[in-house]
């Protein structure tokens, strides 16, 4: 592909996210996936030029762009060797009009960059949120530890006890290691917030938002596969990716329960009041998994933000008829709105005067309300509030 035409292959691509984002559509990725299975032309130089074209134009414009090209224009504004390549030529951009508008930078959508500054993230603390993300690497402890597990590439040795970091962009998923289940991709802050649950052989522990079980296989080593430990989700596509993924892992204490929404506590009732810990990971806006996903920050709206600090209140009061007396429960979003995290714990202290927080004493992020905070720029993590709250005996 020439310069030109790899410019013009990310501005339709870009169409395509643009679309899928007012849509409720495929992310970025999947949209790329398609595309380079669709034109097998495209050498690998040719993918890696169109996908740094496509993410660098998605993290360059704030709200979201009318089009493609309008994104492409914002993003070569200051590029003279590329914005040359809008030419006219054959495959490549048409030569840019005088009156063409180019889309506009920033951050986010301004709703979004006022609720991130209302909730303390601006500045360089709101530009790190679109940074790039390095690559961790969790060792499971089930199959192997960090000091004598052999990887292709030595990582770096982050602050939890298991953690590797490698540069973005390291392609694990290619080593037998993970192939083998001895490592899992998590990132460290998530890493972190699994250590908040203390998980301990031999106990009952509910991860009430599993998901496809990212947290519930750090559970699983922490309890070194001995216990009761209940992965739950009401998202059947979600949980059915657990079962291979904890075989992998040597996780065979796990068991999956999907939940009815609005009647979470029906599947649970033979948990009520028993459960030593219950981990709610809430569905979240993710606005601190930008850095992996940065069209996301163009999916949002205020009402959105509003029904899911609504589920996570009921979520948390779900989770607390779950713990017994002197038992915790640990909240975590990847969103770093305090109307998700820190303003959700104060509503729910407030309500139950028999729970209390408990210090996570971690040796990165900050207090923040009655949890903790790890940032992008301030700990090079995704973005994530943690609180640990425990039931008076
Ligand atoms: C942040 S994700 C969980 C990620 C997962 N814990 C991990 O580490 O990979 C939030 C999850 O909450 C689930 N969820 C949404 N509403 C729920 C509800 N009412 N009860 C339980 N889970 C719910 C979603 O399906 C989603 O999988």
């Amino acid at each position: 592909m020439t310069p030109a035409a790899r410019v013009q292959s990310a501005i339709e691509i870009l169409d395509q996210v643009i679309e899928a984002a007012r849509s409720n559509g495929a992310p970025a990725d999947r949209i790329l996936a398609d595309w380079f299975r669709a034109h097998r032309f495209a050498g690998s130089k040719d993918k890696r030029a169109v996908r740094e074209l496509v993410y660098g134009a998605i993290r360059d414009c704030g709200p979201l762009p009318a089009s493609g090209r309008a994104a492409m224009l914002h993003f070569t504004a200051g590029d003279e060797t590329l914005r040359a390549l809008f030419d006219g030529s054959n495959y490549g951009p048409a030569a840019v009009g005088s009156t063409e508008r180019p889309a506009v930078g920033g951050i986010a959508p301004n709703w979004l960059v006022k609720s991130l500054a209302a909730s303390g993230i601006a500045g360089d603390e709101a530009k790190a949120l679109l940074g790039r993300a390095p690559l961790d690497l969790r060792v499971n402890t089930l199959k192997a530890d960090r000091e004598t597990i052999e990887l292709p590439e030595a990582g770096e040795a982050l602050a939890a006890p298991q953690a590797l970091r490698f540069p973005s962009g390291t392609q694990a998923d290619q080593w037998a290691a993970y192939r083998d289940g001895l490592a899992e991709v998590q990132d460290h802050g998530s890493q972190w917030a699994c250590a908040a649950v203390n998980a301990q052989p031999g106990e009952t522990v509910i991860d009430l938002c599993a998901g496809a079980g990212g947290k519930t296989l750090a559970l699983a080593a922490a309890m070194d596969n001995r216990g009761t430990l209940v992965a739950a989700d009401t998202d059947k596509r979600r949980l059915g990716n657990l079962p291979p993924r904890a075989e992998r892992a040597g996780a065979g204490m796990i068991e999956t329960l999907l939940l009815d929404p609005v009647k979470e506590l029906d599947a649970l009732a033979t948990f009520h009041g028993k459960a030593d810990a219950v981990l709610v990971d809430a569905p979240c806006s993710g606005t601190g998994t930008w850095r992996r996903n940065p069209e996301a920050r163009w999916r949002l709206d205020p009402k959105q933000i509003e029904r899911y600090a609504e589920t996570q209140a009921r979520l948390l009061d779900v989770a607390a008829q779950l713990v017994r007396s002197g038992g915790r429960l640990v909240y975590v979003t990847c969103s770093l709105l305090d109307v998700e995290g820190k303003d959700r714990i104060t509503a729910f202290l407030a309500a139950n005067s028999q729970w209390s927080a408990s210090p996570l004493n971690f040796p990165l992020g900050r207090p923040h309300g009655d949890g903790t905070r790890l940032t992008p720029f301030h700990d090079g993590t995704d973005g994530f509030f943690i609180a640990r709250l425990e039931l008076a005996c």
